[in-house]
């Protein structure tokens, strides 16, 4: 008879295994109560010998290892407002309250980064721009990037997300009247407009992703979030192999016919404001350069092309998501999409400007503030990039972070200062959309009737950290939000809307 260990492992072979799994298991168990003896916070408990809380944490999916991190944050993080788990002998420590938060976040952008694994992944995409960056190449960066989305400057974008809004509204409208049910799919729209959108805002060309998916910069969009996903969590670098790195995961092709083809805009659009500087002067690229010339200070054509490609990267998802979750609350709630419609009923699309969707959508505005800080990214990865004070205790160089953003504004025995209550007095962890509302005060309202205004949110402190935190806070926030009340006024317009049955 042929046994099975005959044809997998000797028996010696079998002995040596078993012996070294013995060693490694109790070496892991013994090093798990040396690293958590002398530290303030707690450790999760019951972790198995190296693979750690790996199973607990991959069971549930994304839901789950965010309801995870919920429980264990009340049952272990209550006493410093921090606590540590392992995954295969990887330790992680979570901040999950204001004053630890603080205690951290103050300590960038120098001495504490984003996590290595998320800057790695990030850059090996073609983002080499400000998101990934550190140090003085980061300082000089944001600099450019930041002057280049403010306020000013959005007024002359604001057209072009008008646009953007109503070119989706309209694929829509021909999509339903086309299906013989009325339903349509909508989950891979919301992914393609605002891809459009950066397309036309930040370089002026129309990728129409829309009604094109599969072109060249498609493929670098669509299929770089499953990429970025897979290579952070990549316990090796494998995008690095010289030839073949890019390739193993299958991103290798998308990424050159991507990058060649951002290359090729930007080349084009030199060449054109070297025959006239005044070329497509309302988009960001034309503004990054009258910047750089301003500033003197300029960026490589490698780095302009990152700085783009991350727009893409950050700009694209973050924003798709927002709008899905936004849209699913509204389908669920027929009387709040009633009543939205009807507040936004006389905002006229064609003529607005920046300020009108400052004043005159209030809570339209309050409501999309909380889907924020409702359904934000949960968790923000860090590092510090040399041993810092941390706790009363000294948080070694390279140790892994995770800010749990959305617990530090919404738990209920600690939640950070200022989260307002709004007129339905709602504590932080109850949904309210009114939660951003305030009697509306008639020197600065724009009309008499107006009962409501939107406060803040606030930039500063922690009760609103959906866009993060201090120094490196998102500079595409203003204009996520712009896009995002654009395709939400011309929706509620437009269209009432339902959960189609057996959605996905
Ligand atoms: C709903 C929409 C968005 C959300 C929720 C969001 C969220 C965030 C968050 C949490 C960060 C990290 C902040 C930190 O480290 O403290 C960030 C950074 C960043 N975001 Fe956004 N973002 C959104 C839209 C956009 C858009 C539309 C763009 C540009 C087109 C953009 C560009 C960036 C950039 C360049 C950074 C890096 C800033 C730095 O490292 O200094 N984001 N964003």
């Amino acid at each position: 008879m042929l046994w099975l260990d005959d044809l997998l492992i000797d028996k010696p072979g079998l002995v040596i295994s078993i012996v070294a799994i013995l060693v490694v298991a109790t070496y892991s168990v013994i090093r798990q109560q040396l690293t958590t003896a002398n530290k303030p916070w707690k450790t999760v408990p019951g972790g198995w010998p190296l693979l750690g809380h790996f199973y607990t944490m991959a069971a549930g999916g994304r839901i789950g290892f965010v309801q995870t991190l919920e429980k264990w944050a009340d049952q272990y993080g209550a006493e410093t407002g921090c606590f540590e788990f392992e995954v295969m002998g990887t330790r992680i420590l979570v901040v999950c309250r204001e004053d630890a938060a603080k205690e951290i976040l103050s300590q960038r952008p120098f001495n504490v980064t984003r996590s290595t694994n998320l800057r790695e992944a990030v850059k090996s995409l073609g983002a080499t721009g400000v998101f990934s960056a550190e140090g003085e190449q980061w300082k000089q960066e944001r600099k450019l990037i930041s002057s280049t989305l403010n306020k000013i400057h959005m007024q002359d974008y604001v057209p072009t997300l008008k646009d953007s809004a109503i070119a989706l509204i309209q694929k829509w409208e021909v999509d339903a009247k086309e299906s013989p049910d009325g339903v349509i799919s909508i989950k891979q729209d919301l992914g393609h407009a605002p891809a459009d959108t950066v397309g036309k805002v930040f370089v002026g060309r129309d990728f129409d992703f829309l009604h094109n998916p599969e072109s060249d910069m498609g493929g670098l969009v669509n299929q770089g979030f499953k990429a970025l996903s897979r290579r952070v969590l990549a316990p090796i670098k494998f995008w690095k192999i010289p030839f073949i790195g890019q390739d193993l995961d299958g991103f290798g092709k998308y990424f050159r016919s991507g990058m060649a083809t951002l290359s090729q805009v930007i080349k084009d659009y030199e060449q054109e404001r070297a025959a006239n500087p005044k070329a497509n002067s309302k988009t960001f690229i034309a503004k990054l350069y009258d910047v750089m010339e301003q500033e003197k200070s300029k960026l490589d054509h490698e780095r302009i092309v990152g700085n783009i490609v991350t727009a893409f990267a950050a700009g694209t998802d973050t924003t798709s998501l927002t709008l899905l979750s936004t849209l699913h609350f509204l389908a669920e709630n027929k009387e709040l999409q009633a009543e939205l419609r009807e507040h936004i009923r006389d905002f006229d699309l064609e003529t607005a400007t920046l300020d009108d969707y400052y004043t005159k959508v209030p809570v339209l505005k309050s409501f999309l503030h909380e889907i924020h800080r409702y359904y934000c990214t949960p968790i923000m990865g860090l590092q510090p990039a040399k041993d810092i004070p941390f706790c009363g205790t000294t948080l070694p160089k390279g140790s892994r972070v995770l800010i749990f953003l959305r617990h530090i504004m919404l738990q209920q025995k600690s939640p950070a200062e200022g989260v307002p209550t709004g007129p339905d007095n709602a504590p932080p962890q109850v949904f309210s959309y009114r939660r951003y509302l305030v009697p509306a005060d008639e020197n600065t309202t724009t009309s008499k009737e107006q009962k409501w205004q939107c406060i803040g949110p606030l930039t500063k402190g922690f009760s609103f950290l959906p866009f993060g935190h201090g120094v490196r806070t998102c500079p595409g926030r203003l204009y996520s939000e712009i896009l995002s009340y654009a395709i939400l006024i011309k929706l509620l317009q437009t269209f009432e809307f339902e959960l189609a049955p057996n959605h996905l």
